[in-house]
């Protein structure tokens, strides 16, 4: 389980995320929606580690994070999509995969200098590396650098390292942002075969009303910082604070 206990960030003046408590259960896919300043990407940040919170704390498992930096929160079963800044941009696809993938295996490298090891590790990482391209549609890519991927192939590989990763909880903060009507539908399935592991806690930031009425099996509803709604799509999309600070110019843009 995730939890956040009154997590907080100040910008100065302005509380960014103010006192957001909030549970995250493995097996459920829960959606954060709310307008554009709302302060969704700014409560990700504070999970992951990527802001420190002014004040409340980050758990996972029972595990208190909030003072870890955020690669020791990802070592801890945290996975947030990565930013392309962090891979190797000259490497292939496959390679960059291939060493995230070897970033999960622990011991490898206490077995000794065995050069039969040695190459069966790097046949299974290869292995194991090709099947998540294939699950996100870009072995055909596996050979390119990054650097010359198009901007649907490097959504699509974030999501192929966070899985890599296999992390307790991910997170996909708009993940289908940017991307063309082709596209989308390859990260919208995986992120559906992902919720079938229902070991796995999913959280979604996400503008789009059709793709969280889909995906999302509790939506919670961030407005000017605070968590002003959470509960069942249907019950959380039909409440009058949900109808005004958010549905109700949402749905004329989606009608
Ligand atoms: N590093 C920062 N310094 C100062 N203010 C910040 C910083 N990061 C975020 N903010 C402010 O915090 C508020 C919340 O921003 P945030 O990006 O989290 O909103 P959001 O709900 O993700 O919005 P959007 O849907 O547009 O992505 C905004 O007013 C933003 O300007």
């Amino acid at each position: 389980m995730l939890v956040t206990e009154n997590l907080t960030i100040r910008f100065g003046g302005h509380v960014a995320v103010d006192g957001v408590s909030c549970s995250f259960e493995p097996g459920t896919l829960t959606a954060i929606v709310g307008p554009n300043g709302a302060g969704k990407t700014t409560y990700f940040n504070l999970i992951s580690g990527q802001l420190k919170a002014s004040s409340g704390r980050v758990l996972l498992g029972g595990r208190e994070l909030t003072g870890l930096p955020a690669s020791a929160r990802t070592r801890a079963g945290l996975g947030r999509a990565f930013q392309l800044t962090n891979l190797f941009p000259s490497l292939s696809v496959l390679e960059n995969v291939r060493l995230a993938v070897q970033a999960t295996q622990r011991g490898a490298h206490q077995r000794g200098l065995n050069l039969w090891s040695v190459w069966s590790d790097h046949r299974q990482l290869a292995d194991r590396a090709a099947a998540i391209l294939e699950s996100v549609a870009l072995l055909g890519r596996a050979d390119s650098p990054v650097a010359s991927l198009p901007h649907g192939d490097q959504r699509k590989l974030e999501v192929a390292l966070l899985m890599a990763l296999e992390p307790q909880v991910y997170m996909f903060d708009e993940p289908t942002a940017g991307m063309s009507h082709d596209e989308a539908p390859v990260i919208l399935d995986l992120i559906r075969r992902l919720k079938q592991d229902r070991s796995k806690t999913i959280l979604l930031v996400e503008h789009k009303m059709d793709v969280v009425r889909e995906l999302a099996d509790r939506i919670v509803v961030l407005t000017n910082g605070q968590l002003v709604a959470d509960g069942e799509p249907a019950e959380v999309m039909a409440s009058s604070v949900v109808q005004e600070a958010y549905l109700g110019r949402r749905a004329q843009e989606a009608a």
